[in-house]
């Protein structure tokens, strides 16, 4: 029971190349939900499967009704391995656990789906991570049966396939993989699955636009179906977010028509100084890299008086009480990498018990478009504040990516803190207008950016190069 409880879960995202999944103004593109629905063994996930290998993109996920069975009773459970249990019939499906998270996959949020184990008739300690899929595949002998299931999905597929067929194939994978023996599956077959077909799954092929008949045998019927979804996720790309251009902004190089969420430090001798020092191009490596991290820790130590207090009080060593504060929340600094590990260097510095996160962003080089290659959150990330950190934000593009990251896993906008060396007006209008209760804090606003390369023309030139010495 202990083992069932500690569920473990992969928190690594392989997304290679992922491009941006959302509007110009921040808010996601629900993702193209296909239903495929049919008869046990009729060929479903066989059929699903196909569809991802064809598609050839990491952001086509299968989300199996397997994982919204009921949990058993213990009588329930007892029943089952007599094969006496219906889990045919639609009430051994918990529908409203499976349309929350059909629900939050297509509106892009990040999931944890629980994994079922068929040998115990119980979930197993696994669960699936899935975030960011474009195209779901919700795949279960009910999946055209619930009705506000079925206002999530896009495209209905029914797999028919012969039930003599079915019935050969289920006892082969029965016994191969579920730890089943044949004459066990022939009962439960007779007593529930064929039952419950006739009753209740065969009717749901009305609710379909597509009928399949011989599932994976109908190599036309799934063509057809793939260049279908290939089309529709084309459609979506058109949409979703290119770069955010310069010239978008027309205020001056100032803070000119930029929010008040827009925090710069305060700009004091010591400040310009450093400041000097990094933009000069004949500075050596090593002050770059001391003087990086000096400023680096006073712009963390700038976001970190942002986050909101809790009042606590102490005792003191002479045991007086003293009324003090305490971070109403824990704090997770969430790197956006490679650059912004000079700033997590700080935030260690500086703050004893955060959490960490990591996003790999990589801008195509032909579009300048931004890419997710990888993102790693602490599971408890929706109720910390978060401290973003990226020392340069030119379009404004990659920060976004990351922002959206964040809102995908639970946190909310106002939680986010989002900290930098160096950002232009345009990359910071551009974050402000889609994500207006983000606040940033900026060492430096420098308007400059060239027009091809997206890159700052003064300013610090290339940070991360400059710090870890990669410069050509
Ligand atoms: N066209 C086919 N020819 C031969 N075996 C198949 C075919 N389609 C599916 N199978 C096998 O039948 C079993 C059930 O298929 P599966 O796709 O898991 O069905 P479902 O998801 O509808 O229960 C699996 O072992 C699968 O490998
Ligand atoms: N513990 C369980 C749970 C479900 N089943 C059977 O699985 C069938 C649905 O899965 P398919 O992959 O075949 O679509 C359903 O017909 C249940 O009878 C089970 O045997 N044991």
């Amino acid at each position: 029971m202990a083992a069932r409880n500690q569920q473990t879960s992969t928190l690594m995202l392989k997304s290679a190349g992922r491009p941006p999944w959302y509007a110009p103004d921040g808010k996601n593109l629900p993702a193209y939900v296909v239903g495929i629905a049919g008869g046990s063994a009729s060929g479903k996930t066989s059929v699903a499967r196909r569809i991802v290998e064809s598609m050839n993109v990491p952001w086509v996920v299968i989300l199996s009704m397997d994982s919204f069975y009921r949990r058993l009773t213990p009588e329930e459970s007892k029943r089952a391995f007599e094969n006496n249990h219906d889990f045919d019939h639609p009430l051994s499906y918990d529908f409203e656990s499976a349309l929350r998270a059909l629900s939050d996959l297509k509106q892009g949020k990040a999931v944890h789906i629980p994994q079922y184990d068929f040998s115990t008739h119980s979930p197993s300690s696994q669960s699936q991570y899935l975030y960011g899929a474009s195209v779901i595949i919700f795949e279960g002998i009910f999946a055209l049966y619930d009705p506000a299931i079925l206002q999530m999905v896009d495209v209905k597929i029914f797999v028919d396939t012969d039930s003599d067929i079915c019935l050969a194939r289920r006892i082969k994978r029965d016994v191969a993989e579920r730890g089943r023996d044949p004459l066990g599956v022939l009962q439960q077959y007779d007593r529930f699955v064929k039952p419950a077909y006739d009753g209740f799954v065969r009717p749901t092929m009305s609710n379909a636009d597509v009928i399949i008949p011989r599932g994976l045998d109908n190599q036309v019927a799934i063509d057809l179906m793939i260049q279908h979804i290939k089309r529709q996720l084309d459609e979506h790309n058109a949409t979703i977010m290119r770069p955010v251009l310069v010239g978008q902004y027309d205020g001056s190089s100032a803070q000119d028509g930029l929010a008040p969420t827009l925090v710069t430090v305060p700009q004091t001798s010591q400040v310009r100084a450093m400041q000097t020092i990094l933009c000069d191009r004949s500075t050596p490596r090593g002050d770059f890299i001391f003087y990086s991290d000096r400023l680096s820790r006073l712009v963390i130590e700038h976001g970190l008086s942002l986050l909101p207090l809790k009042k606590r009080t102490v005792q003191t060593p002479t045991g007086l009480s003293y009324e003090g504060y305490e971070m109403e929340a824990e704090v997770t600094g969430v790197t956006v990498l490679r650059a912004g590990g000079v700033m997590e260097k700080a935030l260690r510095s500086v703050a004893r018990t955060a959490h960490y996160g990591k996003i790999l962003i990589v801008g195509d080089p032909a579009t300048h478009e931004p890419r997710l290659h990888y993102a790693k959150l602490p599971p408890s990330i929706e109720r910390h504040q978060v401290l973003l950190m990226d020392p340069t934000i030119v379009s404004g593009a990659n920060a976004m990516m990351a922002i959206r990251i964040c809102l995908d896993h639970g946190v909310s906008e106002g939680s986010i803190v989002f900290v930098s060396l160096l950002a232009t007006p345009q990359g910071v209008h551009a974050i402000q207008t889609a994500f207006p209760l983000v606040r940033l804090v900026v060492a430096l606003l420098d308007s400059r950016i060239g027009k091809d390369d997206l890159l700052v023309k003064s300013g610090y030139g290339v940070f991360g190069d400059r710090y870890f010495g990669t410069e050509c």
